[in-house]
């Protein structure tokens, strides 16, 4: 090419030379690429013949280019073949490569298809919805972070200043006035920082707590059965933890987003403005910087990885000598285990050698790309100041701008996927705040005087919805609770009583059939009134960890003490209640602990009586009442509801309970297999009068073995 150049011919013609000697250089590539047998795979690739085409044609694009936008191309026509333009083909290769694989090719080659990760935009809408009575503050945080990382800016530009100041030192008030501008700026940025900061924080804080509320809301609005199938302990953590996560990432890491966002624009700002070269060469360099560290810091993970393995199987070595230690004591083995444990140990140290090496590697190459760049820049820079195209301060101001500009933009590119993933991951706890509860919708009817008339129409129901027999709970249950009556429901275990409770409580809906209340349908009534018109007693009796007066007053905070206390009269209460430590103000404990469970359920009957139910569902079956308190409390209650004429649906521990009923109605397997009074039933000699006669034996050799005992 050389000679070419030098050749009478060619020597007016420069431009044919110069696309000549390029078109030859990656003829000559090329073929050896295919044909020289040692070619690696990847040069006869298209990203091969990419790097090619790079190598070769971008020197000769780049002087056509000059040359038609009327630029001076000299200089660059006849110094295109120097040592120095060749090294610079190949890191304009290297670049253009970086940028080509990390960044256009993944995002060209992204099909329309392939749908982003996490879908961003409908929780997004959702916060911003959260968001928008704080619009003010919002746009306030914006302006302040806007003029916050302008004063940022003041360090760099105004120690430029002074650089020419020092160099020129012709305006003796440019010095103070670089100076006083410098700190004022810095001042002023600092305080709308930590403004801004505060406001930000509080603001985030107000809508994390409605987002919180609104979520625990939402989810105590949810029927029954979704509290049957999700865990506690996933709510509990939708509520808290997740809640938590989404606020602490937008709390912190939106601000940072922010923050270095704005900075960035700022920086290219500035930058551009001091010499656009300069930044063409900053952003140039980025990927190198970038992807250096990270394939040292790739290496280094891989091996801490492997030191961690190592250490856990040393470990393992020594859990399992000292958990068999008898096994090596009995074998005399005690010195091969030691040397096992030093041979793991040795292990370890190799690859400890290896990740400190490589630590010190990644440390190394992160410094010396940094460093490398910032060489470049003030090379590059050094000459164009001696070109006179900027100042030595234009150049001190770019070197400081630079400075900041890399971590902005690493940053930004690392905060900016985090916060996008916090809003995705937010979707969760929206998930709860859009589901719509299975339940039909709130009846309207509350009518002034309830008679408490409960009838069971074929009643058909299973918990998980399926209808075949092997699911279902309740199979064609039809049963009545008359007005002022008690009726007793008795069966075997899992029959299905405390089913039917449920159902009168409305926390599930029957499959077919229906359940009227006073001749309505049970869902016409109104929830609130419904509940209000019915208390229940139930096995599961449970208590709040507040104190027993708290317990007793349960959703009905109003009422006065005197009713309490005779609410807890009527369940046999009030006497034990007084003698605990604090009297009404004891604390119950967690679920009721700080009290026995016969105790917990005499206090859940108060519960039950203070609000004057016109219906009371007593579901005893598995009571912890001593017989003595189960008795008491049935006459009193038998007494209360006489005089209140209040409908009783009774579920007895103790088959003698259901004597004095007036209707029994048995179930077994879900059906009713028999009803009517005591003596009927007796007489009937079916499965109620087995059941009787159980209980009898049972009780009498109960107190055979007391006999026993005593003898
Ligand atoms: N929440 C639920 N989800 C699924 N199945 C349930 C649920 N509650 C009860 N069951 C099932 O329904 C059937 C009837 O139970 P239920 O508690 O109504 O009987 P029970 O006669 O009250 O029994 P016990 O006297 O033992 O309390 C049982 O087989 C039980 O396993």
């Amino acid at each position: 090419i050389r000679l070419a150049q030098f050749s009478p011919l060619l020597l007016p013609h420069p431009f044919i030379t110069l696309w000549g000697g390029a078109l030859i250089r990656a003829s000559f590539l090329i073929f050896f690429a295919f044909t020289y047998p040692g070619s690696l795979p990847w040069m006869r690739s298209f990203e091969g013949l990419q790097s090619v085409g790079v190598l070769c044609l971008h020197f000769p694009v780049y002087i056509s280019l000059l040359w038609a936008l009327g630029q001076s191309t000299v200089d660059e026509l006849w110094g295109w073949h120097s040592w120095e333009r060749v090294l610079q083909g190949y890191v304009v290769t290297v670049v253009a490569w970086l940028y080509w694989s990390r960044y256009v090719s993944s995002w060209l080659t992204r099909t329309p298809s392939q749908k982003p990760e996490v879908d961003t935009s409908t929780p997004l809408k959702r916060l911003l919805g959260y968001m928008r009575p704080y619009v003010g503050r919002f746009v306030a945080v914006l302006v302040l972070v806007f003029l916050s990382s302008y004063g940022e800016m003041a360090m760099p530009q105004y120690t430029g200043r002074v650089a020419d100041w020092i160099q020129n030192e012709e305006a003796p008030d440019a010095f103070t006035e670089a100076i006083t501008m410098m700190t004022l700026m810095t001042v002023v940025s600092a305080v709308l920082e930590f403004v801004c900061d505060l406001m930000y924080n509080v603001t985030m804080s107000l809508i994390h707590t409605a987002v919180q509320g609104a979520v625990f809301q939402a989810v105590l609005k949810q029927e029954i059965a979704f509290f049957d199938a999700a865990k506690t302990g996933e709510l509990v953590s939708r509520i808290t933890t997740d809640t938590n996560d989404m606020s602490e990432a937008l709390s912190e890491k939106l601000s940072l987003l922010m923050w270095y966002t704005a900075r960035f624009g700022f920086l290219v700002f500035f930058m551009v403005r001091q010499s656009w070269k300069m930044t063409l060469l900053t952003c140039m360099g980025l990927p190198i910087i970038w992807v250096i560290p990270k394939l040292t810091g790739h290496f280094h993970q891989t091996i801490a990885v492997k030191v961690q393995e190592s250490l856990a199987k040393a470990n393992q070595v020594a859990t399992e000598t000292f958990s068999n230690m008898k096994t090596v004591r009995s074998f005399a083995n005690e010195d091969g285990e030691t040397e096992r444990y030093r041979r793991q140990m040795e292990d370890t140290y190799a690859l400890n050698k290896k990740e400190s090496a490589a630590y010190a590697a990644s440390t190394w190459a992160n410094s010396m790309t940094t460093l490398a760049l910032k060489l470049c820049i003030l090379y590059y820079g050094g000459t164009l100041v001696t070109r006179g195209a900027v100042s030595s301060g234009d150049l001190v101001s770019f070197v400081l701008y630079e400075l900041q500009f890399a971590s902005s933009v690493e940053a930004v590119m690392r905060y900016y996927p985090e916060v996008k993933k916090a809003i995705g991951a937010s979707q969760k706890i929206f998930e709860y705040l859009d589901r719509k509860p299975q339940l039909p919708p709130d009846g309207k009817l509350e009518p002034e005087n309830l008679k408490g008339h409960i009838k069971f129409k074929n009643v058909t129901f299973s918990y998980s919805g399926k209808t075949d027999d092997k699911n279902l709970v309740l199979k064609d249950v039809s049963l009545e609770v008359k007005p002022g009556q008690i009726t007793a429901l008795v069966g075997l275990n899992r029959s299905g009583k405390s089913t039917c409770v449920k159902l009168l409580e409305r926390f599930y809906q029957p499959q077919s059939g229906e359940i009227l209340l006073d001749g309505q349908p049970l869902q016409s009534y109104k929830d609130q009134y419904l509940h209000d018109k019915i208390a229940v007693v139930s096995q599961d009796c449970v208590l709040f960890a507040r104190s027993v007066r708290e317990n007793i007053k349960y959703g009905c905070e109003d009422i006065s003490d005197e009713k309490m206390y005779r609410a807890a009269e009527l369940a046999s209460a009030h006497e034990f209640i007084m003698e605990l430590s604090k009297g009404y103000d004891t604390d119950a404990g967690e679920k009721g602990g700080q009290v026995s469970g016969g105790q917990k359920q005499r206090i859940s009957i108060a519960r039950a009586l203070i609000r004057k139910p016109k219906i009371l569902i007593l579901d005893t079956a598995t009571s912890d009442l001593d017989t003595e308190n189960e008795h008491r409390v049935y006459q009193a209650l038998l007494k209360e509801t006489a005089a209140e004429n209040c409908s009783v649906l009774l579920i007895p521990n103790k088959m003698s309970a259901a004597e004095k009923a007036n209707h029994i109605v048995v179930l077994n397997n879900g059906m009713v297999v028999e009803e009517g009074s005591h003596d009927e039933l007796m007489k009937k000699d079916g499965l109620y009068a087995e059941l009787v006669d159980k209980q009898n034996m049972s009780f009498q050799r109960n107190k055979e073995e007391e006999g026993n005992d005593i003898q």
